[in-house]
């Protein structure tokens, strides 16, 4: 229960409110009964926060209260309007009791996070006395200045190719005025090419900023990520060829804007691909550190990987999309539709490090139609909970997920679970799981290099013979909440009691009569042909 400092009497909407200044439990040793006390032992408090009860005797009302957490507040400035003409008389008559009829009024500007994890700018007015809007304002404004958790200083690499081309038009119109109104230094790039992110983050000191945004998809978070732990790497003289090197972090933190096509970084670290959401939890400085995996190759380091290493199926369908950008997002399906026909596997060995006792490893040997490893779950608009959607952001361990050649029904139902519910979904015939720290991929190519399938990490294409996947403990800082599985499920519930469940059946039919047409088809082209 936060203790309660001080109470005033104030009006919102012309309604009478109790205005009091609370702290949490951390702060009890502090003792003060007046704003000045409070002002002057501010360093000592670790959480501030603004409570409005509605004071009426109509018991139905008697819930309205709003908390507003001094770490969620943007702005409180104070806003010329009298208040002898605003408020009604029973408010009057309570102010006239406690003091002379000084007041003013204040505009505060705060992040409102609903019920359902979705975050919003809301702005509330309120009367008080002239003198407690002043001291309100000055203690506000002194908290605010000592968060040290909030960025300052921002260096933001936009894609205006991303998605539908709209990373521009989400940055500007939804993100920029969020800064701006908060006095944010920006330093915005709009990239001309792939790996202009990546060229400026090489060449350039990055001493000045506080953290990095990146404005786009998945694609463009891991160039940036992947050049800002290869540079902190390098300044701290790893040996990143070697799979066991102990990262060090680095010290910015990244955002992450969603522009993209998937956004699973964004969906999986904020529960939302929402450009203010995440602007929001940039600003306020929320704090989150994910483990990263490095990706070595029979040469030695090829990249970090932050979401998902796909070997086969994924990888095969993310190299036949590079061809087909032409059909923005829907490139994806059309290719993934290509692959689901070709139904090919590969003969591949697997050994596998398990979290669970690293001296054990497990070694798989057959034909595997897809071999995914997952740094997060991977949650995006085709994947209600992700593929993995039990995997821990945080905790040195990223999970492996292997799918046997099997008939095409069967492969047909691990996307389908992959898709709606991945829970449980190495219960299938043709699935394993397994949570690891390392993993060697290492496919049984016997006569010709193309009896090998594509590699992608992070949706990019690497060049490989073998691979070794490898875990690091909490090596990079994003600005966001995180989020976990009970409130992936919420959100979920919520959205999917949005679309009409009729409507939804009769899509999934349809999907399944164009997928068994698709299938009828090029069985009988194989036979004929
Ligand atoms: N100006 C640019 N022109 C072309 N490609 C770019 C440009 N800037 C960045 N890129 C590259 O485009 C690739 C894909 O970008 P991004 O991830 O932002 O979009 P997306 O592919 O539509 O989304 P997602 O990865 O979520 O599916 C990245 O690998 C990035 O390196």
């Amino acid at each position: 229960m936060p203790t309660t400092l001080f109470l005033t009497t104030c009006a919102v909407d012309k309604e009478p409110y109790d205005l009091l200044i609370c702290i949490d439990d951390d702060s009890k040793n502090v003792s003060a009964t007046t704003i000045d006390e409070i002002l002057s032992l501010i360093d000592q408090i670790d959480s501030i926060q603004l409570q409005l009860k509605l004071l009426t005797n109509n018991k139905t009302d008697a819930a309205k209260l709003e908390t507003i957490p001094f770490d969620k507040l943007l702005n409180i400035r104070q806003i010329d309007e009298p208040l002898n003409d605003s408020i009604s008389s029973s408010v009057k008559q309570r102010f006239e009791t406690k003091s002379p009829l000084q007041s003013k009024r204040i505009r505060l500007r705060y992040a409102h996070v609903s019920e359902l994890f979705l975050w919003t700018v809301k702005q509330l007015e309120v009367d008080l006395d002239r003198s407690i809007a002043q001291r309100l304002c000055s203690l506000s404004n002194r908290y605010l200045s000592k968060l040290k958790k909030r960025p300052r200083n921002l260096l933001v690499f936009i894609n205006p190719e991303c998605g539908k081309g709209v990373g521009n038009s989400v940055y500007e119109e939804q993100v920029l005025p969020l800064f701006e109104e908060m006095n944010l230094t920006v330093n915005t790039i709009c990239t001309e090419r792939a790996n202009h992110a990546r060229d400026y983050i090489k060449k350039n000191s990055l001493d000045d900023y506080d953290g990095m945004i990146s404005v786009g998809g998945d694609g463009m978070f891991s160039e940036i990520c992947h050049s800002l732990l290869l540079k902190t790497a390098q300044q701290a003289e790893l040996d990143v060829n070697d799979p066991k090197t102990h990262l060090v972090p680095p010290r910015l933190r990244i955002g992450v804007i969603p522009a993209g096509s998937t956004d699973a970084v964004v969906f999986g670290t904020t529960g939302y691909n929402d450009p203010v959401t995440s602007a929001l939890q940039i600003i306020v400085g929320e704090s989150l550190l994910i483990d990263i995996t490095t990706v070595h190759n029979e040469h030695g380091f090829v990249r970090f990987m932050a979401t998902m290493f796909a070997y086969g199926f994924f990888g095969n369908v993310i190299e036949q999309s590079e061809n087909w950008r032409i059909f923005g997002p829907l490139r994806y399906t059309l290719s993934g539709i290509v692959q689901f026909l070709r139904n090919v596997s590969y003969n591949t060995e697997i050994t596998i490090t398990q979290a669970s006792n690293k001296s054990d490893q497990i070694k798989r040997r057959g034909h595997y139609e897809t071999i995914n490893c997952l740094n997060m779950p991977g949650r995006c608009h085709k994947s209600k909970l992700g593929m993995s959607s039990t995997v821990h952001l945080a905790d040195g361990s990223f999970d492996v997920v292997l799918v046997k050649h099997s008939w095409r029904l069967h492969f047909l139902r691990f996307l389908h679970r992959a898709a709606n519910d991945s829970r449980g979904i190495e219960k299938l015939s043709n699935v394993e799981r397994f949570r690891a720290t390392e993993v060697c991929i290492h496919p049984l190519v016997v006569h010709h290099d193309n009896e090998l399938g594509n590699w992608s990490c992070d949706g990019e294409l690497i060049d490989a013979k073998q691979v070794t996947i490898h875990a690091h403990h909490q090596a990079l800082k994003l600005f966001a909440t995180g989020i976990n599985l009970d409130q992936v499920k919420k959100i979920n519930e919520q959205q999917s009691t949005n679309i009409p469940s009729d409507r939804m059946t009769r899509c999934c039919t349809l999907f399944l009569i164009i997928c068994c047409f698709l299938v009828f088809t090029f069985v009988c082209y194989r036979c004929l042909f």
